[in-house]
């Protein structure tokens, strides 16, 4: 299971470990550095050659190769050139430290810092004397940062110390080199790319953002900025280095620090202190289906249908919700729309639903366990009393599009209505329109740190709303009303742009629904469903549309060791 952490947290946790004598700041900082470096080999192994140089022996320079992306070959294999760019805190630090590394592997190493030395905290101060032993500190001037070249980039400037938008001397050269193509080779962020925000995912510089990189490495634990926003594009790839401090049962002192913090933190991270990034292992181990049970054992999903020409969403969402096991699905249509879904489906069930008094008497069989209503509906005023009746009859329902956009102006007369037994699946356009002021936080331009989150606004609005929100996006976060949080990230090796596509979300849908009429709680249904759609999406690859999605679910089901 993977925590991510607010930069706060892991700060709290690494203090803890050096107040309880576990480890030394400077042990940690020699780990980072290593890691970094270890890291940036994997990436791209081709930079590993050996280079016939003794430490302290000055390297041939390089020759100005063509430059791509990572993995591309170098242009001369004779010497490696590296320009290490460290700021003013222990991020520069770090940077110090892999300039060392870096040189005592043959490596020219040209460093520049940002700041005057004499102010560096005392770990980035003895990393920066030993390098000074062995090599010179260039004083930073955008001028000369913006004419370098080199086969690898490090970006030691700001980390988890960054509180406000760097300043332009020190994006506008990164920019520069970027966008003339000099970085592309190789760029590596220490902890976060210069200028993100680690606990949102957001730059804080309106002109430059932040700084684009290749690769990004973090320590101990990724930050929730790394996953959700523009945290991603920003940071490239992603590596997570162990630096010695365990997991979380290395001392009380780091517990207490993170608890005490979090009673500081009021308002941020309510409940639980950390978000969860999805993974395999936290999809719900209840999937498997029983030899000797019945199909009424796994639930009977009720799907309702919008009228004549809009019943598609519907029947997607009905495929979903069978094809994650729900024993029986049906689709309430009204009259208008039988005769288009009964030639489309088959194995989904169908039956005739006008209204909300129908939807009552339908309701009355107990055996209907889960309700999803929203894809395809439609806007018209009586749509609302079928939302209503739904959740009066308290099964466990899930609310998408129509049905929560027919609440755009009265969002808490919803609130006032929907039970602990739901879910809300909220794309950007529908969540701002049900919590237009968390919406405007979370839009609202942003230039201090700590910046308000995704992560933030949907635990928020989950309160509010008093049931799972699933708000929905490439970094989809899912959260409880107890606080309970965590991101499904399609990025990094879950890239999976083909979901952009219309109707994939009535199909997260109807897979919700599904699990919810086999009987899982709503966070979990939320959570399982979103992970397995992104699989799906990955399983099936570039060309997906919507209906191909249900048809992956028994291959990822295969992949996930469920039967
Ligand atoms: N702690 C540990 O055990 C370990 C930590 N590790 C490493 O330490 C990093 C965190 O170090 P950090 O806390 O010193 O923060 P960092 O990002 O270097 O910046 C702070 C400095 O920047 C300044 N500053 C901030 N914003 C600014 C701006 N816009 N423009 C100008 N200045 C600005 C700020 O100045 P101030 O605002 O306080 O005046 C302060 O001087 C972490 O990311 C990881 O890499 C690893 O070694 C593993 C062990
Ligand atoms: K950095």
């Amino acid at each position: 299971m993977t925590e991510l952490l607010t930069a706060a947290q892991m700060r709290a946790i690494e203090q803890a470990a050096i107040a309880a004598g576990e480890v030394t700041g400077l042990e940690l900082m020699e780990r980072a550095g290593q890691g970094v470096v270890a890291a940036i080999f994997e990436q791209w192994p081709e930079l590993d050659a050996d280079l016939g140089c003794q430490a302290g022996e000055a390297a041939p320079r390089p020759q100005v190769s063509p430059r791509g992306i990572s993995g591309q070959k170098m242009g001369g294999e004779a010497s490696r050139r590296a320009v290490v760019l460290c700021g003013p805190g222990n991020n520069g630090g770090d940077g110090f430290v892999v300039a060392r590394l870096l040189k005592e592997r043959g490596w020219d190493v040209e460093v520049f810092l940002y700041g005057p030395p004499d102010r560096l905290p005392p770990d980035a101060k003895v990393n920066y004397e030993r390098w000074r032993a062995i090599g010179r500190v260039i004083e930073w001037t955008a001028q000369q940062v913006g004419e370098e070249a080199a086969d690898l980039f490090v970006d030691a400037i700001f980390g988890a110390g960054l509180k406000r938008a760097p300043a332009c001397e020190i994006l506008e050269p990164l920019t520069k080199l970027y966008t003339e193509g000099k970085t592309f080779a190789r760029m590596v962020a220490i902890d976060a790319p210069t200028g993100l925000c680690m606990d949102s995912g957001r730059a804080l510089c309106p002109e430059f953002g932040a700084v684009w990189s290749w690769l990004t490495v973090t320590f101990h634990r990724p930050r929730i900025g790394h996953f959700i926003d523009e945290g991603p594009s920003y940071c490239g790839a992603m590596r997570t280095v162990d630096i010695g401090l365990g997991g979380h049962d290395w001392g009380e002192a780091a517990r207490q620090a993170v608890a005490d913090l979090h009673r500081l933190e009021k308002g941020r991270g309510m409940g639980r202190v950390v978000a969860t990034l999805m993974s395999p292992e936290l999809v719900s181990p209840y999937l498997g289906k029983e030899t000797d049970e019945h199909k009424y054992t796994y639930g009977h999903a009720l799907v309702l249908s919008g009228g004549h020409g809009r019943s598609g969403a519907a029947r997607l969402a009905a495929r979903g919700a069978l094809r994650i096991g729900a024993g029986l699905v049906t689709v309430g249509a009204p009259r208008a729309a039988m005769i288009e879904n009964a030639c489309q489906l088959t194995a989904i069930m169908l039956r005739q639903m006008d209204g909300a008094d129908e939807l009552r008497t339908l309701l009355q069989d107990s055996r209907l366990n889960a309700v999803c209503l929203g894809p395809g509906l439609g806007l018209d005023a009586d749509r609302e009393g079928l939302v209503l009746e739904a959740l009066q009859a308290n099964r466990a329902t899930v609310l998408d599009a129509d049905a929560l956009t027919q609440f755009e102006d009265r969002a808490e007369a919803l609130f006032e209505v929907l039970h602990e037994n739901c879910v809300i699946t909220p794309h950007g356009g529908e969540f701002a329109r049900l919590f237009p002021d968390l919406a405007e936080k979370l839009n609202a331009p942003a230039t201090t740190g700590p910046v308000y989150s995704k992560v933030d606004a949907t635990r928020e609005a989950a309160k509010r709303a008093g049931c799972v929100v699933l708000f929905k996006g490439p970094d989809t976060v899912i959260a409880a009303p107890n606080g309970l949080c965590s991101v499904n990230s399609a990025h990094y090796d879950r890239s999976a742009p083909w979901l952009a596509t219309a109707g994939s979300g009535d199909v997260l849908a109807g897979v919700i629904t599904g699990l919810m009429a086999r009987g899982l709680d709503p966070m979990q249904a939320a959570e399982t469903a979103a992970y397995i759609h992104v699989e799906c999406a990955l399983n099936f690859g570039p060309g997906l549309i919507a209906e191909d999605l249900p048809e992956q679910i028994p291959a990822v089901l295969r992949k996930l060791d469920i039967f």
